[in-house]
């Protein structure tokens, strides 16, 4: 563990000189392009951003290897080796950060023989640095985090979000997915608009689980850490172990909670994050039946 300690410190100073970049264009005017849906957004801001992280890393870390959300929109192979990768996203609510509603953060994952050794996630507006090492605890501010540890799904709020799908059958998934869980019932839904920040809400205790499919890795790889190194739990929707690859999350206080949202938690079809999107006609988006 100690290992990586070096390596997640200069992560947490490269994310704090990106996130000056980012809060100064927070204000500015925007071009805004798009990527698989309507709302699925990227600026020049997300690609500077990630383009400087990793020519920092890699002038200090020249073996290590990269996932970056916007270099894989750009065509790079994304794939999990055994090295040392980091996996990066440089803004992590790029249409929070398009309409300015104020929770936009950098992600950033540490993986060593594909299990992640460090988690960081600066929600920059807020200016909350969270963080966490494999068996090393987890931390906002360098304050200790820890879960709710809510077992009792009637008394939980639970986080996710719509996402950027805008086919019917994703849709229709998602809001079928709220419709049940509030009918258990569940005590509330909340969307912060990354998915990043949603999920390190499970680790501070604020919510009592967190579920999304359609998210990538690079979305979700730094707070799931946050949120077992803190006493949560993390699965995929189907109740199985978690895996970053698969676009299918649940982090939750406990298992109990973990378990009953597996039960009522549908997912629509989705490619994997290291499956050829070219094999997939929709340029490697969630699958729709065309409903
Ligand atoms: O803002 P980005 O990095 O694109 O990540 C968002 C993703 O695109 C959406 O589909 C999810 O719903 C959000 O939670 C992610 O933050
Ligand atoms: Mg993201
Ligand atoms: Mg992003």
């Amino acid at each position: 563990m100690a290992e990586w300690t070096e390596c997640m410190n200069f992560g947490i100073t490269i994310a704090r000189q990106a996130s000056k970049v980012i809060l100064e264009a927070f204000r500015a005017k925007k071009d805004v392009m798009l990527k698989s849906s309507p709302a699925d957004l990227v600026t020049e801001t997300d690609q500077r951003v990630e383009k400087m992280l990793i020519s920092r890393i890699r002038e200090r870390y020249p073996t290590h290897k990269f996932i970056g959300e916007e270099s894989v929109a750009a065509g790079e192979k994304l794939e999990l080796t055994d090295s040392p990768t980091w996996i990066i996203d440089p803004i992590d609510g790029t249409v929070n950060f398009v309409h300015r509603f104020p929770f936009v953060a950098i992600s950033i994952a540490f993986a060593v023989n594909k299990q992640t050794e460090f988690g960081i996630v600066y929600s920059c507006v807020e200016d909350k640095m969270y963080r966490a090492q494999r068996g090393g605890g987890a931390f906002v501010n360098d304050v200790p985090l820890h879960t709710s540890g809510q077992e009792d799904i009637t008394k939980s709020l639970v986080v996710t979000e719509i996402g950027a799908e805008r086919d019917c059958l994703a849709l229709c998934t998602m809001t079928t997915n709220i419709m049940n869980l509030l009918a258990i019932p569940i005590q509330g839904i909340r969307a912060v608009g990354t998915a990043a920040v949603d999920m390190v809400l499970v680790a501070t205790g604020g919510a009592d689980a967190y579920y999304h499919i359609g998210m990538h890795c690079w979305d979700i790889a730094a707070s799931a850490l946050i949120v077992t190194e803190a006493g949560g739990v993390v699965l995929d929707t189907d109740g199985s172990e978690f895996d970053m690859m698969s676009r299918k999350v649940i982090a939750a206080s406990s298992m109990p909670v973990a378990k009953r949202i597996a039960q009522v938690v549908r997912a629509f079809p989705c490619t994997r994050d290291d499956e050829d999107p070219a094999r997939v006609n929709n340029g490697g988006h969630c699958i729709s039946s065309g409903l």
